[in-house]
């Protein structure tokens, strides 16, 4: 099912962080209350790293249970562990190494250094296989059905490392694939596929700056999910869009402002 996208637009990207932070800790202690665990889905980029660096400054950080929460990656640059462009290494420095969090809910996907060594698809395999294992029957195929899945959105329409006509946006059986020649640095990547993506319960599609208000109005506008990823990334029971004011300057005036009733 399709959710139709709700836009929520601030001031600046600053501000865009701080209120995306603190909505992502009440998401997470209200799934804590009502299950005792929570799921997240981190996305790399400036965005996600700036809600994370927003997070790690907000004092309500503490009303989470951090040994309660399970961490996974949307996507990753397909690098040695600890090289400085892995998303999560730069999730790491801008949050995770400041919490409690329990390791064994760390879901990192794996380096080019790791068991797979080089062998990106076997790598993207192990990882589908490690949702697949976390997934349970009340979820909706082999993957968890995430809290949130956040998402930041490239001036290409990216998201994920999903980009626009290469064969991973056009996946619709496997969860996890290997991305070979993405057009941003590294070339070699790992994502989730459009199918694990739409199996969250709220996805979050996060732009901010002057260089994202295109890939918004584009994916807003009715594009296809092939040409325009962003337009393919739906949650099941939400699909959130923040945004700073730039990245909204070019959105079509029947979204933004929201018409008056
Ligand atoms: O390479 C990536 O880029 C996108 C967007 O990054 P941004 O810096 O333009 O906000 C990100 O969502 C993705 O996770 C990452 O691997």
């Amino acid at each position: 099912m399709t959710t139709a996208p709700q836009l929520v637009v601030h001031r600046d990207k600053e501000l865009m962080a701080q209120a995306a932070a603190a909505r992502l800790i009440t998401r997470i202690v209200d799934a804590q209350s009502s299950r005792g665990e929570a799921s997240v889905v981190l996305t790399g980029g400036r965005n996600g790293n700036g809600l994370l660096a927003a997070l790690a400054a907000a004092p309500a950080r503490d009303a989470i249970d951090w040994s309660r929460l399970d961490l996974w990656w949307g996507d990753e640059r397909f690098l040695p562990e600890g090289d400085p462009d892995r998303n999560v290494t730069q999730a790491r420095e801008a949050l995770l190494d400041a919490v409690p969090l329990d390791p064994e809910r760390v879901h990192a996907m794996p380096a080019s250094d790791g068991p797979h060594g080089s062998d990106v698809e076997a790598a993207a395999a192990a990882y589908a296989a490690e949702l697949a294992a976390a997934a349970g029957p009340e979820d909706h195929g082999p993957v968890p059905s995430f809290d949130v899945l956040m998402l930041g959105v490239g001036p290409d329409t990216h998201v994920a490392s999903l980009f626009p006509e290469l064969p991973a946006v056009r996946e619709t059986e496997r969860t996890v694939v290997g991305v070979h020649g993405a057009p941003k640095p590294p070339p070699t990547r790992i994502t989730l596929t459009l199918p694990a993506i739409r199996a969250a319960r709220e996805v979050w599609l996060l732009a901010a700056g002057e260089d994202k208000a295109e890939a918004a109005a584009i994916a807003l506008s009715g594009a296809g999910e092939i040409q325009a990823p962003a337009a393919g990334a739906y949650g099941r029971t939400r699909t959130l869009w923040l945004l700073d004011a730039a990245a909204a300057s070019q959105l079509p005036r029947s979204l933004y402002p929201p018409a008056t009733p």
